[in-house]
């Protein structure tokens, strides 16, 4: 081909891109086809609801899913963000609480983290977003998809999106443009108020800018629908239905119903009560998996009667003569490439104290014997060898069949396995008794002190052995469970990891801890029990009546806010606006009532604010960062 041919050949192809689409094909409809196979692709095991969750996101709207417990919003969020992220959207996952982002398991976040601040206990804590890679990470940001929403305050979701709005230089939109995915059950555990008094710190007002903001994110317990963001956002609204967890027992479903209601004393709920009084250990089905080892998760809803209980079983174990064994978990940090040389200590120190460290699932030190009760906490995915994965998809789908996360066993022994050297001694590697092809055709318990076996193009010797865990789980599978990566990227900052067994002691747990998962047999002690919605969770956690055992359960204690209550009826009855308007309340009216906010502003503000949110408009307008934050000062003020 001449040059000229070439030349030609290549205005025709420039001329044929340019020519338009015929009519009956709009840009429009292909870029909607590619989406619709999308969401076929992955909405094809949901039902009509779950898919018009996908479907709502895909259409790039901001949505807000809700449901009963057990309702599948946690799969149909995994299918968002996969659907997103196969839409070409940037996608961030976030939850309010370390537990329920590593629940997630979408390398999920918390939200604090996502947004670079420490938990902020004042307004100009959230100033640290206007760091240069905070910042940036924001205005690349298409999609925020936030799981427990039910436990995030409306104060932090509206300073989280002023904050947004400014970074990405748009004032008017909603989270500055980004499309929101909130996903959660305000009648589930609420938002946790913490200790600092409002009393304490000052109110903000634009005539002393560098005043620390009138501060109740620590006691501000309003729910996120009573923030300005959910007046303005629009979210479509889709409400699951279909109840999978307990599907196979409708009268359990229909106590629970009751019980998220604070109907306590109906007669559903009596029934429930009656038939799970009886201990496990004297029930049919119950009683073979009791004997064959595995014993109920016990649920309590405060952490001393947790650890008091894991350790009582586990010392009794010991009195049995059972030798434990100690796994440590090995912490490490890894500083992104792209933060300076100057920075990369303080980066490092920084994150080694990561809350990701004490609230990661996998325990620093984790003591085991033979009789131990465990809990998987990865999902073990047979198509990659049988190793550990974090996604979620399916989990508990099929439990009998499947190891996910939360799947119950029991240790029944310790098993050697070999660790290979290369050649030139420069790498240590553990050998995976389910990574068939390392073995080269050989049998794992084959291997021998000496051994030479081939992989990666190298040759490997055995040249010691270390004792792992075998778990026998309830659908008698029995698994050799070596260390796994926990870890959670913090953007432009770095990596947080932590390699440790997979397994966590579960003959106890709390009930904030058991919020998002399935039990197949559980005790739940309701003694003590504090919070709205706490009982509601841990009896929600069960698949059956058949596999729950109730103690303490208190009527009196069974509580639920009517406030969340005409918060769904307004949903239902398609009346949001309205409710938002009239009945829900903004989280900053019981601020306006206080003495440090009396000396700010007169009454007829008071009156201004109750009315709209326009007073809060003009704060955020006015708000700068304190002084603290002069190192970020080229990049404020230009919104
Ligand atoms: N469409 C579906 N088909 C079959 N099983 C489903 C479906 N949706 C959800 N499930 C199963 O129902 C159980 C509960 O689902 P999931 O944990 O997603 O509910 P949830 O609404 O997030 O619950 P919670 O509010 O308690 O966290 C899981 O075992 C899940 O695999």
């Amino acid at each position: 081909m001449t040059n000229t041919a070439f030349r030609l050949n290549n205005v025709n192809k420039r001329k044929r891109k340019a020519r338009p689409l015929p009519d009956w094909i709009s840009r429009e409809d292909t870029k909607r086809k590619t989406l619709q196979d999308v969401s076929t692709d992955l909405t094809s095991d949901l039902d009509s609801l779950q898919k018009r969750a996908v479907n709502a996101a895909l259409s790039g709207a901001n949505v807000f899913v809700t449901g009963v417990a057990g309702t599948g919003k946690s799969r149909v969020t995994q299918r968002i963000v996969t659907a997103c992220q196969q839409a070409g959207r940037q996608v961030a996952v976030a939850a309010p609480t370390g537990v329920a982002a590593v629940n997630l398991d979408l390398d999920a976040q918390t939200i604090h983290s996502l947004a670079g601040i420490p938990v902020p206990q004042k307004a100009r804590d959230f100033g640290n977003m206007f760091s240069p890679n905070t910042s940036k990470k924001w205005r690349k940001l298409q999609t925020l998809v936030i799981d427990e929403i039910g436990m995030v305050t409306a104060e932090f979701i509206d300073w989280l999106d002023v904050h947004v709005r400014r970074i990405r230089r748009a004032p008017l939109e909603v989270f500055g443009g980004i499309q929101l995915i909130l996903v959660g059950d305000f009648c589930q555990l609420g938002p946790i108020p913490g200790s600092l008094s409002l009393r304490k710190s000052k109110p903000y007002h634009p005539s002393n800018p560098s005043a620390d903001c009138f501060m109740n994110l620590q006691e501000c317990t309003a729910y996120a629908f009573q923030s300005v963001l959910w007046r303005e956002a629009k979210f479509v609204h889709v409400h699951l239905r279909k109840v999978y967890r307990q599907q196979s027992d409708q009268a359990f479903i229909r106590a629970l119903q009751d019980l998220r209601e604070s109907k306590a004393d109906s007669a559903n709920v009596k029934h429930l009560i009656q038939q799970c009084q009886t201990p496990l250990q004297n029930r049919p089905g119950a009683s073979e998996t009791i004997a064959s080892g595995i014993r109920p998760t016990v649920l309590y809803c405060t952490n001393r009667n947790v650890d008091e209980e894991n350790r009582r079983a586990l010392l009794s174990l010991k009195s049995q003569g059972s030798l434990a064994k100690v796994f440590k978990a090995i912490d490490s940090v890894q500083v992104d490439d792209e933060v300076p040389e100057s920075s990369r200590g303080v980066f490092r120190e920084s994150l080694l104290r990561n809350k990701f460290f004490d609230h990661c699932q996998a325990a620093p030190t984790l003591e085991l014997k033979v009789g131990a009760q465990v809990m998987l906490l990865q999902n073990v995915s047979e198509d990659r060898g049988g190793k550990y994965s974090t996604s979620r998809s399916g989990s508990n789908n099929n439990s009998k069949q499947q190891l996910v996360n939360g799947s119950r066993g029991v240790v029944i022994r310790f098993q050697l396995v070999p660790v290979v050297r290369d050649n030139k001694h420069t790498e240590e590697r553990l050998m995976d008794p389910y990574d068939r092809d390392k073995f080269a055709g050989r049998r794992f318990d084959e291997l021998k002190f000496g051994t030479t076996v081939e992989f990666d193009q190298r040759a490997w010797t055995v040249f010691k052995f270390v004792k792992f865990p075998v778990v026998r789980f309830l659908n008698n599978e029995e698994r050799i469970i070596l260390p796994s990566e926990f870890k959670r990227s913090l953007f432009r900052q770095g990596t947080c990891l932590r390699k440790q067994l997979p397994l966590r002691l579960a003959w106890a747990m709390t009930v904030h801890k058991s919020q998002g998962s399935t039990l197949d047999l559980v005790l739940v002690d309701l003694k003590g029990c504090f919070a709205t919605g706490q009982s509601y969770v841990a009896l929600s956690r069960a698949k059956s009546m058949d596999g729950l055992e109730i103690r303490n359960f208190d009527a009196k204690q069974v509580c639920s806010d009517p406030l969340v209550k005409a918060f769904y009826e307004a949903m239902d009855q398609d009346t949001m606006d309205d409710f938002l308007a009239t009945q829900a309340g903004l989280w900053w009216y019981p601020i306006l009532d206080s003495p440090e906010w009396n000396k700010m502003f007169s009454q007829a503000s008071h009156s201004v604010a109750k009315q709209n949110s326009s007073q809060f408009r003009q704060w955020v307008k006015d708000y700068k960062p304190g002084p603290d934050y002069n190192g970020w000062k080229g990049k404020l003020g230009r919104s």
